[in-house]
């Protein structure tokens, strides 16, 4: 099929690039000259694992381009996954899926049938939306009854970091359309995932045991509803086992082993039950947010969504707060932060819990110095103003210093040799903020060792 992916930030550029690998024509367009020209040259501005190497096995199946009119001229599918970011009070702002509508409405060539999917993660009633701003652009070009957007929910839900893992091998695929047609359209789209009928990247061979993933064909509102949902109950999970760790650090549990006991019950499920600093990212916090927003809309409440953003919140200053105990105070201390990603297996530093933890660091003036394998750049930016101290080697970090944090779980720190770091160390404290590390090795090697709900 031809197809048009709008905005090539990590959800873009990802099913762009895999859909041109399953064989479609894809055009992916994006406003940002500077992406466009990384893009061209065979380069993504994001980093994720695999990406370039599947844009180049994708080939001349995979395009760029600048101006959405003329890239939707020949698209039969066309994907919106163009920002959503929350507006102050916390509603998602749909401004970028609007604007980016009106002009593929503008572009497409009259007569024939298309489908606009909406990817962004957006609030209740957009497509709704969307579609009266499609109709209108295409009656004031005089072409309304002369051409067809179906208008779809197609709600996205890879993961940083596994981005190009979710998109080849999802849990399953959502679809909200009025009408059939609009479903039929994605169900070919998305075929060869659907049916795994394509030979994997080689880089990202088929899991062992994975079955086929069903698509989910549901009426749009439902749609929108079930990303947000399924965020919610995921944010969720996450602040239930912080809450749970704060207790165990007072009661004398380990939460690692009450979740790996948790966890073996099938209806909980062992995934999102890691504690530590909380949950960060670009999705997470805004889609809470934008939750809760939505619901105050119709002056609901949810009080379970909002306690899940306290207990996440909290979870920052717990940090810090036993650092402060420890230290008898940060002030004027020299402390390592290692780890700014927002987690591990990305550059994206959006709402990172590390971020925020550098910054009350510094507000309660302690002297930090930070490290990160690839998002020292997206760091630095997010951190203008502060005085941070950025280190390339995370032995020349710790060197001096008097307590460290393991903020984002990177692999290669896992691989460091603690002995020598704790030996340059001026108090060798060890506060690991994403139970990274075994206490007991950490003892070992000369550590004070404090972990997230791990009171020994
Ligand atoms: N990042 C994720 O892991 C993830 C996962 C699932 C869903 N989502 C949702 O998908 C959407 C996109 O997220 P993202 O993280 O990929 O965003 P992003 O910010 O990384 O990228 C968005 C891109 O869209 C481009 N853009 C904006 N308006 C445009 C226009 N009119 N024409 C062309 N390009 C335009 C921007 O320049 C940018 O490059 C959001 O709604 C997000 O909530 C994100
Ligand atoms: O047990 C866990 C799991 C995750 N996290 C944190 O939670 C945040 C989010 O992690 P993850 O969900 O892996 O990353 P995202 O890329 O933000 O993906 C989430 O948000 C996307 C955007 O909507 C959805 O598409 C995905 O399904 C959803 O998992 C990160 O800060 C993690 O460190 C924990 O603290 N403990």
């Amino acid at each position: 099929m031809n197809v048009t992916v709008i905005g090539t930030g990590y959800v873009g550029l990802t099913t762009g690039a895999a859909l041109a690998y399953l064989g479609h024509r894809v055009t992916c367009v994006d406003k940002d000259p500077a992406k466009l020209e990384l893009l061209c040259r065979g380069k993504s501005p994001v980093h994720e694992q695999g990406l370039e190497e599947l844009m180049s096995l994708a080939g001349r199946n995979l395009n760029f381009a600048h101006r959405i009119q003329e890239a939707v001229k020949d698209a039969e599918v066309i994907l919106v996954a163009v920002g959503t970011p929350a507006k102050s009070n916390g509603e998602a702002d749909t401004q970028y899926v609007e604007a980016a509508a009106r002009e593929v409405a503008e572009g497409l060539k009259k007569g024939r049938l298309h489908c606009l999917a909406v990817k962004s993660t957006v609030p209740v009633g957009t497509n709704r939306r969307v579609s009266q701003v499609v109709r209108r652009v295409l009656e004031a070009r005089g072409v309304g009854d002369k051409t067809t957007i179906l208008v779809v929910s197609n709600p996205e839900f890879l993961r940083e970091g596994r981005a190009l893992h979710c998109t080849f091998y999802p849990d399953r695929i959502v679809v909200g359309a009025e009408q059939p047609e609009g479903v039929d359209m994605l169900r070919r789209l998305y075929q060869r995932i659907l049916e795994q009928t394509f030979d994997p990247p080689p880089f990202l061979p088929r899991p062992e045991g994975y079955s086929l993933p069903p698509l989910v064909s549901t009426d749009p509102t439902s749609a929108e509803m079930i990303k947000y949902a399924s965020n919610a109950f995921l944010a969720l999970k996450i602040s239930f086992i912080n809450e749970i760790a704060g207790l165990c650090e007072k009661v004398g549990a380990d939460v690692t082993e009450v979740a790996r006991g948790m966890g073996l019950d099938p209806r909980i499920g062992s995934g999102f039950l890691a504690a530590g600093l909380g949950w960060g990212g670009s999705c997470f916090p805004k889609d809470t947010a934008a939750l809760l927003a939505m619901a105050e809309e119709h002056a609901y409440t949810m009080p379970i969504v909002s306690a899940s953003r306290e207990v996440n919140s909290r979870q920052r200053y717990r940090i810090v707060e036993k650092l402060q105990e420890t230290l008898k105070g940060v002030r004027g201390r020299v402390i390592g932060v290692l780890g700014l990603a927002f987690k591990p297996g990305t550059d994206d530093v959006r709402e990172s819990p590390a971020l925020d933890v550098v910054r009350i660091l510094v507000e309660r003036g302690a002297h930090v110095r930070v490290h990160d394998p690839v998002a020292m750049d997206n760091a630095r930016r997010a951190l203008e103003g502060l005085e941070v101290e950025f280190f390339r080697d995370p032995y020349a970090l710790v060197s001096g210093a008097e307590a460290l944090v393991l903020a984002t779980e990177w692999p290669e720190y896992r691989h460091l040799d603690l002995a020598r770091l704790a030996g340059t160390m001026c108090t060798p404290v060890l506060l690991d903020g994403r139970n990274l590390f075994d206490p007991e090795e950490a003892r070992r090697a000369g550590w004070t060792y404090m972990g997230i709900g791990r009171w020994a």
